[in-house]
């Protein structure tokens, strides 16, 4: 089931039945709005009052109303219902797919609104209006161009798209001019790239230093050795559904390596745990081996960004790990071999940063210090989680790149798209999975990879864009024999790959098949929830969690739920100590505060409701105290601030040095202005992780958070680029538009070693699974 039409990466229309009135059947006279500007605006007015359009939409209408008052009241009803589209992840409105389904172009509420004399549904306003006279009203000159100009809005037909296949497809879009802007750099700036291809000078160097960097093949194979580990579900398993089908001869990462070096953009992209930090640590290793041989005192400069401060420092602790196991020495003597000069040393920079501080994000503005005119100064950006990256953003990045530079994202194209508008990332992957490489591109990567490709990806039809790209296919994390990577890749199958039906029956089996880090629990009773915030349910889990290693055969501790982080803040709570005399005793202390709390998290769909954060985060924190585990009355663990407090900061604070996304523990340390170490009197901080070895944690009043919320429920949403050691997922009890099939699969995909899967009523997993969200876009 999907909500909206879409458009193929060329801009062609995805074909649709023709453009019907919703209730054909019975004659039904034109509403007023649709030719009258002061009924659609108080139509409008009541859509707004009922939080089915938003302020910011009604707004532009009447600013279009007032510069043109000749513009037809359809073209200002297409203005509101485009605009309200960037509020909900679309780039532009789609006019064929509103008529199909007109009421998915406002926010209804997904229960119905059950108030007194509701307003007239889209479906009703629109039942009359065809395709046609919708087009025919969107010619105002002042108003709407097809194009460059100074329009206020674009509108563009698909058959005049990139490369447009279907001349007889018919879809229209119409943008706010700035968004068709942003498509517009993304096309431009994208192709140009496309077009160059990387210095070719020392080239010759590139297989050999391909084969130094993934000399240890036995890496592939490595994982399935280790399967002897897990052998209580080895009899049982159906090796059908292996995710190491297909995938054992290739090595995918190296050929990601090879093509993203080729080229001035690349995308790797593959779901959790395919090796996606490690090929990219590679790849940088690789360009500077090359650099240097061609200008040994210039290496390259290179970047390292991601969308938010979480997924920041999550990428700095991955990557700094992967420097150090990289083959420095044997590559410097390749190096030495190939250079008359001494070169620098190959230098691969660990540290990351958001892409707000990449671009010199400015307060109250949305413009950047760096950008088409004042360039970053850099050769190589790589950009993590770029799935989390919006089109606003994605654009600003790739204006603000030298023309030279190389641009490598790296992403989960399956995951949710970016809270704004655009889903760029999965827009740019959505050939990725059979590849369309060129037998050009074939040849090239068997002499530079010594890897022969196989005929399923080859296409004598292939893009330029296909040639950037490569998707990794085995999961270095979950095995087969992990739930969370099989329940993943059922989630996961594309909707034209099999039916609903095949897809649930897929996920049941995986459900009812009892592996070993993954636990289904359907809520008959209250207090299974419950026992699985405080314990983490290890008794549910095979084994109760105890016995299994990772793939590097370290132990795995049990699952666990919130007692662990508030046994270890009481347990190791600095005693006698002063916080200013001491700090470094109270740094530990939070830190390991901290880790604890990373061990588990509760992860949800929604935000109202007792199924959403609001009513989970009390219910929780009262369950806690019920334990003994934390104090307060109930308004303050509504309203205030406790001791074991988890917080979510969700807007970044720059003079704090706090980013959206950041969680921090709230923990009662000594008040200084009493006696070293009199018991009793403490203060309430806030404990933040830096990524400063010599100053572990940021202390912040609570008093000075303005943008925070309890955190012992997150929307999956929130959790994007944060991985959890055990991860409970709660889905509520009644199916809502939120539940998509990508938010199924990131929710889950954030679990590391155990994840229970919670249905608050069985059955709305399986309708969620099937549920696509669909992006309209022209990318
Ligand atoms: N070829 C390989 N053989 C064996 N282990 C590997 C291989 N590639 C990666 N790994 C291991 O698998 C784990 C996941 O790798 P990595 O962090 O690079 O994946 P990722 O795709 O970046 O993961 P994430 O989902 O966290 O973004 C790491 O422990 C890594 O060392």
């Amino acid at each position: 089931m999907k909500d909206t039409q879409t458009f193929d990466l060329f801009g062609d229309a995805v074909e649709t039945p023709d453009a019907q009135p919703s209730s054909a059947s019975a004659p039904v006279s034109a509403h007023l709005a649709l030719s009258d500007t002061s009924e659609l605006l108080a139509l409008c007015e009541r859509w707004v009052a009922r939080g089915w359009l938003r302020d910011l939409d009604r707004a532009l209408v009447r600013f279009l109303a007032t510069e043109a008052p000749d513009a037809p009241a359809l073209l200002l009803l297409a203005a509101a219902l485009a605009s309200h589209q960037l509020g909900r992840g679309h780039v532009c409105l789609d006019l064929n797919a509103t008529l199909n389904a007109p009421d998915f172009a406002l926010s209804l509420p997904p229960e119905g609104d059950d108030l007194s004399d509701p307003p007239p549904l889209p479906s009703e306003v629109l039942a009359t209006l065809t395709l046609k006279e919708w087009q025919a009203a969107l010619h105002h000159p002042l108003l709407v161009s097809d194009g460059p100009g100074n329009t206020p809005l674009v509108v563009v037909n698909a058959h005049s798209g990139l490369g447009a296949k279907q001349q007889a497809s018919i879809g229209t879009r119409l943008y706010l001019r700035r968004y068709w802007q942003y498509e517009q750099t993304l096309h431009q700036q994208i192709a140009t790239r496309l077009e160059a291809t990387a210095d070719e000078a020392h080239r010759d160097l590139l297989p050999q230093a391909l084969n130094v960097l993934f000399e240890d093949r036995v890496f592939e194979n490595h994982v399935l050795e280790n399967h002897v580990l897990e052998n209580h579900v080895l009899e049982n398993h159906v090796l059908e559904n292996s995710v190491f089908e297909n995938a054992s001869t290739l090595n995918w990462q190296k050929t990601a390596c090879a093509l993203a070096a080729r080229s001035r953009f690349g995308i790797i992209t593959g779901g959790p745990g395919t090796g996606k930090t490690t090929t990219v640590v590679r790849l940088l290793a690789l360009l500077q081996t090359l650099q240097l041989a061609h200008s040994p005192s210039q290496p390259l400069r290179i970047r390292l960004a991601a969308p938010t401060g979480k997924a920041a420092a999550r990428l700095n602790e991955s990557i700094a790990g992967q420097v150090d196991s990289l083959p420095i020495a044997q590559l410097e003597t390749l190096l030495s071999e190939h250079s008359s000069s001494v070169p620098n040393e190959i230098a691969i920079p660990t540290e990351v940063t958001t892409l707000h501080r990449l671009l010199g994000a400015r307060p109250d503005t949305r413009h950047f210090r760096y950008n088409a005119a004042n360039p970053l100064a850099l050769d190589v950006l790589v950009i993590d989680e770029a799935s989390m990256v919006d089109i606003e953003m994605m654009a600003a990045v790739l204006r603000a790149l030298p023309a030279n530079a190389q641009c490598v994202l790296l992403g989960d194209k399956d995951q949710l798209a970016s809270v704004e508008a655009g889903s760029v990332l999965g827009d740019l992957c959505r050939r990725a999975e059979a590849a369309h490489y060129t037998p050009a591109t074939a040849q090239w990567l068997a002499s530079a990879t010594g890897q022969p490709l196989p005929d399923a990806y080859i296409d004598a039809q292939g893009q330029p864009l296909d040639q950037a790209i490569t998707m990794l296919r085995v999961s270095h994390r979950f095995d087969e024999y992990s739930g969370i990577g099989q329940l993943a890749q059922a989630i996961n199958q594309p909707s034209h790959a099999q039916s609903d039906r095949e897809k649930q029956q897929a996920v049941d089996a995986v459900l009812r098949h009892g592996y070993p880090d993954l636990h289904h629990l359907t809520l008959s009773e209250d207090a299974a929830l419950d026992k699985l915030v405080i314990h983490g349910s290890a008794d549910k889990f095979l084994n109760g969690g105890e016995g299994r290693t990772n793939h590097n055969n370290e132990p795995i501790a049990p699952p666990t739920g919130y007692r662990h982080y508030l046994k270890t803040l009481n347990a190791q709570r600095p005693r006698g100590e002063s916080f200013e005399d001491n700090p470094a005793a109270f740094d530990t202390w939070a830190f390991k505060v901290l880790s604890a709390y990373s061990h588990f998290q509760l992860l949800c769909a929604l935000r109202k409701g007792p199924w959403g954060v609001e009513g989970l985060n009390l219910r929780i924190a009262k369950t806690l105290r019920g334990e003994k585990l934390l104090y307060g009355s109930d308004v303050t663990l509504e309203k205030g601030w406790y001791e074991g407090r988890p917080v979510l900061v969700t807007q970044n604070d720059y003079g704090l040095k706090l980013m959206n996304g950041d969680i921090g523990i709230t923990l009662a340390v000594p008040d200084p202005r009493s006696r070293s170490g009199t018991p009793g009197k403490t203060l309430l901080r806030v404990a933040f992780p830096t990524s400063d070895p010599e100053k572990p944690i940021r202390w912040v009043l609570p008093s000075r958070l303005h943008a925070v919320e309890t955190v012992f429920a997150m929307t999956v949403h929130k959790s994007q680029g944060s991985e959890f050691l055990h991860t409970a997922l709660l889905l509520p009890p009644t199916i809502n538009p939120i539940l998509t099939r990508e938010l199924v699969y990131t929710g889950i995909t954030r679990a590391r070693d155990w994840l229970t899967l919670v249905e608050a009523k069985r059955g709305v997993l399986n309708e969620a699974v099937t549920r696509e969200v669909m992006r309209v876009s022209g990318m």
